[in-house]
């Protein structure tokens, strides 16, 4: 019975394989990805059905289809494949690591320099219906998305956010972007969340902001402009309609 020896290292291996598993559902779960996911394992079922039964005509067509499989399934899922492997870079990076960021400690009065300047902003957007969408970063600094928009790095102020929202400005369209206490840059292009998931009524603002949450570890705030509703983002999820309260809360807990 040495087929039921179980080693360590096998239980590292299957709870692996299981987290990995869940990792792939998690992101796909609500996009058209999971209908070709499903799609997929019904092939192989389909496939290893026929082996069993050793039809040989339909064994070495559906053998063909399978060598290429691997090449297909990358095609396929090339955009799904991107987002989990910016997931895994940008959640677990350490380039990010310093020991200024190991021995800094969030103390109230350091929340509240920029968490503050925000919440106001965003009960001053939400009053006026301006449209907004501010991204904010943890461990990943998301160069990449800044580099599409115009650099700023300057101290975070209501009066600066107000300025680079406003209807006319010429940064208005696209995100601001927050890592480090800095205003980064502002009319960043984001990638857009394909989750059908989804209240009917969400729009491309929102859908940024759902999909840089879904690809990277940072956390988004949207105030529509058609409703003045203020909506918060973390790892691909969405809060829709909270107070004002409720987003100091939220950013307090989560940035
Ligand atoms: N990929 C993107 N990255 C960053 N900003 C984007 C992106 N797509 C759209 N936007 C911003 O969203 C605005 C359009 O929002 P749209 O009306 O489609 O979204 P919405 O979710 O319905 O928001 P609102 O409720 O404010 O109308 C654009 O003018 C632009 O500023």
């Amino acid at each position: 019975m040495t087929f039921l020896d179980i080693r360590l290292i096998d239980i590292i291996d299957i709870v692996l394989v299981a987290y990995l598993m869940y990792r792939l559902y998690k992101l796909i779960k609500g996009t058209v990805a999971l209908n070709i996911f499903i799609g997929i394992f019904a092939f192989i079922v389909f496939w290893l059905m026929i082996k069993a039964l050793n039809m040989q005509l339909s064994s070495t067509i559906l053998d063909n289809f399978v060598n290429v499989g691997v090449l297909a399934i990358i095609i396929v899922f090339q955009q799904e494949i991107r987002r989990f492997l910016l997931l895994l870079g940008s959640r677990y990076n350490l380039a990010g690591f310093s020991f200024d960021n190991l021995f800094a400690m969030k103390t109230p009065g350091m929340m509240s320099i920029y968490i503050k300047p925000v919440v106001r902003s965003c009960e001053e957007f939400a009053k006026t219906k301006t449209g907004a969408l501010i991204v904010i970063t943890r461990k990943s600094e998301l160069i990449d998305f800044v580099q599409t928009g115009e650099l700023i790095n300057a101290v975070i102020s209501r009066q600066l956010l107000k300025s680079i929202f406003f209807k006319n400005a010429p940064m208005h369209d696209g995100a601001v972007i927050i890592s480090q206490s800095k205003i980064k840059a502002a009319g960043c292009i984001l990638p857009v969340s394909q989750n059908m998931d989804v209240p009917k009524h969400i729009g491309l603002r929102h859908r940024a902001a759902m999909g840089i949450t879904e690809s990277t570890d940072a956390t988004a705030i949207v105030v529509s402009e058609e409703t003045g509703r203020i909506s918060f983002f973390s790892e691909g999820k969405g809060k829709y309609n909270i107070s004002v309260e409720e987003l100091e809360k939220l950013l307090e807990e989560k940035v």
